[in-house]
């Protein structure tokens, strides 16, 4: 008699699936090869920037006081006392009608506390000395690039669990960190299940197929901010199966499988379980693909028991293990940024289950649009290569046309989403 499994909702799955969340770790990595990583702390400016005054203008550096009088018909002259290159402190205290040479970057001499662009003055020399005259006045504090205008110390720049973007790694440079905290990078073992399966270098042979699954899923935990472990592929033969699942379950935090976890004769994953000892929070999900994801918890691990189906496995990934993923990377927004689209295309169709429909977004005078990617079968492999979201069709609907608003989920978004369920 053929095992019968209750479909719960996507909802109820991810929900499962987020009540054994796992903790993450933190780890130091280099400055640069920190980009691509998830911040382990938030990043607190450790000092005033700047953390002295400057100027923002190649000119000169003076006191406001002494050109109040400045204008068109009254020329202003200053002696010039001393120059001042980005990095050099000023060594000769401003006296009335002086000024200091100054160039972008240099602190800001004592007393002066105003800067006239260079293209403002005339330059002129008598016996040995130099002056400039100009004719406008300044005010207080006009170009001066101020202690603390563009961070305070102990202000939060960046929050923790943020995706570690060139910005990012100018600030944390800004702020000495030539280590970065990072979130270390969840472990994700990884098998392809399957007698029929070949290596991509492989010839084809008859009734036998490349394995493609732990491919994509490789390049999908990259995206997700994971590390992969390949244990490679496994034939549908149980102790076999059984021998290497247990023994790379010690290595790995989250160990996914493809295939073998449906109801035929050599789908070997649901014993596989059992024998494990392991808790299965769901093994059937009201959603197309990927009806027969199946997700258990042991000794604090995750087994996924992704579809061999390859759209299956690919939007069983991005549902199930991706927010584990993240969530271990600190995210507060772990699950596929949610947005709504307007169908460019009838979707002529019964969703028994939620439909994700692969397809791909875009933008048309400003609005977002959506449109199928290929053919929509589990089996389908060429529609996931256009792939950039999943359109969410709900369960117990029908028939989408042009022009309908829609919700889809992003697949190439970092931002992430809380809740989208
Ligand atoms: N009687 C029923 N049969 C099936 C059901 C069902 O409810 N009752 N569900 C169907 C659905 S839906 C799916 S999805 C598949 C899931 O099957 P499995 O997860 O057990 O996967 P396999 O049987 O091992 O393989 C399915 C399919 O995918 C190909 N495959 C497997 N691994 C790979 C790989 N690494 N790269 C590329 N392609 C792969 C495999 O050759 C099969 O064609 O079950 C349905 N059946
Ligand atoms: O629901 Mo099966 O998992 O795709 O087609
Ligand atoms: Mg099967």
């Amino acid at each position: 008699m053929v095992e019968r499994r209750t479909p719960i909702s996507i909802s109820a799955a991810v929900n499962k699936v987020m009540e054994n969340k796992l903790a993450g770790q933190m780890e130091w990595v280099p400055l640069e090869e920190s980009q691509h990583r998830f911040l382990a702390q938030d990043i607190t400016a450790t000092h005033d920037v700047p953390h002295f005054n400057r100027s923002p203008y190649d000119g000169y550096a003076l006191r406001s006081i002494d050109t109040v009088e400045g204008s068109v018909h009254s020329p202003l002259t200053f002696e010039v006392v001393e120059a001042l290159a980005a990095g050099m402190v000023s060594t000769i205290p401003v006296q009335q009608n002086q000024a200091v040479r100054i160039m972008t970057g240099a602190q800001m001499p004592a007393g002066c506390d105003a800067v006239i662009m260079l293209e403002l003055t005339k330059e002129s020399e008598v016996d040995g000395k130099k002056y400039i005259s100009f004719k406008r006045s300044l005010k207080e504090g006009e170009n001066v690039s101020f202690q603390g205008e563009d961070a305070r110390h102990g202000d939060i720049l960046v929050k923790k669990g943020t995706n570690i973007n060139p910005g990012i790694i100018g600030l944390l440079a800004t702020f000495g960190y030539a280590e970065v905290p990072v979130a270390a990078k969840p472990v994700v073992g990884l098998f392809a299940t399957g007698s029929e399966l070949l290596d991509a270098h492989e010839p084809l042979q008859p009734g036998k197929i490349r394995n493609s699954n732990s491919h994509a899923i490789s390049a999908q935990i990259h995206r997700a901010g994971g590390e992969v472990r390949y244990y490679g592929k496994l034939k549908d033969e149980f102790e076999a199966s059984y021998a290497a699942i247990s023994k790379a379950l010690e290595e790995v935090d989250l160990l996914i499988t493809t295939g073998g976890v449906s109801v035929g004769d050599f789908d070997l994953l649901p014993d596989v379980y059992q024998k494990l000892g392991a808790d299965v929070l769901f093994n059937k999900v009201a959603m197309r693909p990927g009806s027969v994801t199946t997700v258990a918890v042991y000794q604090n691990k995750f087994l996924f028991g992704l579809s061999g189906n390859p759209s299956a496995c690919y939007v069983g990934f991005e549902l199930f293990a991706r927010p584990i993923i993240r969530a271990m990377l600190f995210s507060e927004q772990p699950h596929l940024r949610k947005e709504t689209a307007r169908l460019a295309k009838d979707v002529l169709k019964p969703n028994p289950f939620t439909r994700l429909l692969r397809t791909r977004f875009y933008y048309e005078a400003g609005q977002l649009k959506v449109t199928p990617s290929g053919v929509d079968k589990s089996n389908i492999t060429t529609s996931l290569a256009g792939a950039n979201s999943l359109t969410i069709l709900p369960g117990g609907t029908r028939n989408f046309h042009t022009g309908d608003i829609v919700e889809i989920l992003l697949l190439e978004d970092q931002e992430g989403c809380g809740w989208p369920w």
